[in-house]
């Protein structure tokens, strides 16, 4: 409940429009409880003393009461929706930010699944809470209290019949909506779990082809679909007992009321009018109590909701500004001090004590067998993450305390897998750097090697690339992505494994356009190929987490044995030295 109140803060905007929503509902239900009166009033003087001219007043009476309760219900459901749309959009829109700034340690600890359901389904449960909230909440209790109140002033001989009925549907209804609750959150773990399954197949949908396993991956669907629909049946059966319950305890009501109105027709107590306002009056309170139980169910189910957006907002990126951070400009220097890091804290390190020096304009080229820490090296440089132990510096102040805008601004980095978003060439290329001009695109896209197929599109720069650039081979997005990195100008390009796909003689030309253009920068060249980082400043050999040679190439193949054996085995298996 404590989330629902966080997130009231939302409300405020509209305030506005939450307060009129309800007061509009005010003057409907005030008019709808009118009715039955003038109803009876009509039976009891007009009909029985034949009194026309009283039925005809009291007729457009009831009419114009109906036309203001119309305009009433029809402006609360305006600003009803108004103020519940915008509080969804809000929220939704503050969601996408939030996890847009996680750190990856972050992201490690939600499913997407689970961020997907949030942003999409648990949003949209409170939107209808809310609506429902501002257009049924105050309908409901109103209804209720004042039927039962103009029963207590004008039908207090059949009033007793309440006192039976009332309690056992607040009973019932406070029975449903507690269940409600705990049954709807299931069903939204569930949505969760078909979410993430689908997210997984979408993106996984060639290995699937590629391993015949359609079948196997849609059993994992048709799993996490069956446990959706037992659990919404679930959910759904036990809440559809409560109409046919409290319909239930409405007709006995009904059936005492006419027992016992008879009787006192018969001994003049009351007069028939008042039978059929109490009976109209009981169904007034059964639908009070029904719609209020509909929106306590609803915001029974919306609290699982909210619990579960407040716990996205309130994650807080692990990686974050200090206060004052620096925000002058960086020239490239990088240095590792005794760095060691773990991805899990209760694991042993992936890297250990790593240290080196990398001046600007220096290349590094970073080699090792598959899991020794490459990639995990660069990562921390952009800080993707924190090192445990020891310091990454650049220029000589600890990378902490960089302003983080202006230390990303500073790197140009392409990752392992090239990740490209469903945006024309130009987009994605200019996504390193929006305000790049069309010379400058051009030049990052022939630094890379990209140019040339990307001039054989006949829309060249402006062809559209589809979700997970699946019109594109794996070559095709790694220059992509390094063009992407090139573009920025960077003071501190790291380029990880981003020319494995890329034949020898492209990659020779990659090699040769970074060593013209990038004088200044300092480089970070990741590859398990001694081809790529063969010409670099500093080689660091990695093995397990540690740095076991360090030195050119020259220097390496002369008295390191790591490194001996990775280029005897790339010789050996008709790799290429690529001189
Ligand atoms: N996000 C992560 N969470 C947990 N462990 C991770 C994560 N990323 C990498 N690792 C682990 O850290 C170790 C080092 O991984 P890293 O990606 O740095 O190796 P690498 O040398 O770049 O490998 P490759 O040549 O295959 O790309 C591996 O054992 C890997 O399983």
């Amino acid at each position: 409940m404590q989330s629902v109140f966080k997130l009231t803060k939302y409300i405020k905007p509209y305030l506005l429009f939450a307060i009129i929503a309800p007061i509009m509902m005010v003057i409907e239900v005030s008019m709808d409880l009118i009715q039955p009166t003038i109803m009876q009033h009509i039976i009891d003087n007009g009909i029985a003393d034949n009194d026309k001219p009283y039925v005809i007043k009291m007729f457009i009476f009831m009419v114009l009461c109906a036309v203001v309760g119309l305009l009433g219900g029809v402006g609360c459901g305006i600003y009803a929706s108004k103020t519940a749309i915008n509080f969804a959009t809000d929220i939704r829109q503050d969601l996408y930010e939030t996890i847009t700034y996680f750190s990856n340690s972050n992201k490690d600890r939600f499913t997407l699944g689970k961020l997907i359901t949030n942003i999409t389904s648990d949003v949209e449960m409170l939107q209808r809470a809310l609506l429902m909230l501002l257009k049924v909440f105050v309908r409901g209790p109103l209804t209720f209290i004042g039927a039962i109140v103009i029963v207590f002033i004008t039908a207090r001989e059949l009033f007793p019949i309440l006192l039976f009925v009332v309690p056992i549907l607040a009973l019932a209804i406070f029975f449903f909506t507690k269940l409600s609750g705990k049954l709807f959150l299931k069903v939204q773990e569930a949505v969760d779990g078909v979410n993430t399954k689908v997210q997984e197949n979408l993106a996984g949908i060639r290995v699937i082809k590629a391993y015949n396993r359609k079948k196997h991956q849609i059993d994992q669907f048709t799993t996490v679909n069956g446990t959706l629909m037992k659990r919404n049946i679930h959910a759904d059966q036990i809440i559809g007992i409560l109409m046919p319950l409290t319909a239930f305890v409405v007709n006995i009501g009904i059936i005492l009321a006419l027992w016992l109105g008879a009787i006192k027709v018969e001994n003049d107590t009351i007069e028939v009018g008042m039978i059929l306002a109490f009976i109209n009056y009981l169904m007034m309170i059964m639908g009070g109590l029904m719609s209020s139980s509909n929106v306590l169910m609803q915001i029974a189910r919306a609290i699982p909701s909210a619990n579960r957006i407040v716990e996205v907002l309130e994650e807080k990126p692990e990686i974050h500004n200090i206060s004052n951070p620096i925000i002058s400009s960086i020239k490239g220097e990088v240095t590792f001090e005794n760095v060691s890091f773990a991805y899990n804290k209760n694991n042993e390190p992936v890297l250990k004590n790593i240290s080196f020096r990398a001046k600007p304009g220096d290349t590094i080229g970073i080699i090792g067998m598959t899991g020794s820490g490459k990639s995990t090296i660069v990562q921390l440089i952009p800080r993707l993450f924190d090192a445990d132990q020891g310091v990454v510096r650049i220029d000589g102040k600890p990378i902490a305390e960089y302003d983080l805008s202006t230390l990303r601004k500073a790197i140009g980095f392409a990752p392992q897998k090239a990740t490209l978003f469903s945006k024309t060439i130009e987009e994605n290329v200019k996504y390193g750097r929006d305000e790049a001009t069309l010379e400058e695109l051009i030049e990052a896209l022939e630094s890379s090697c990209a140019l040339e197929f990307v001039e054989k599109f006949d829309d060249k720069e402006q062809h559209f690339i589809t979700q997970g650039a699946t019109n594109l081979s794996g070559g095709q997005k790694q220059r992509l992505a390094m063009a992407r990195a090139f573009i920025r100008k960077p003071a501190i390009l790291i380029l990880d494994d981003t020319t494995s796909a890329v034949d020898s003689i492209s990659e020779k030309r990659i090699q040769q356009a970074i060593a013209n253009h990038f004088k200044e920068s300092t480089k970070f060249i990741v590859s398990s190929k001694i081809s790529s980082i063969r010409h670099a400043d500093t080689i660091l050999v990695l093995d397990d987490g540690c740095i076991v040679g360090k030195g050119t190439h020259e220097q390496l193949i002369a008295t390191n044995e790591a490194y001996q054996e990775i280029v005897s085995t790339q010789v050996v298996r008709g790799g290429t030295l690529n001189e």
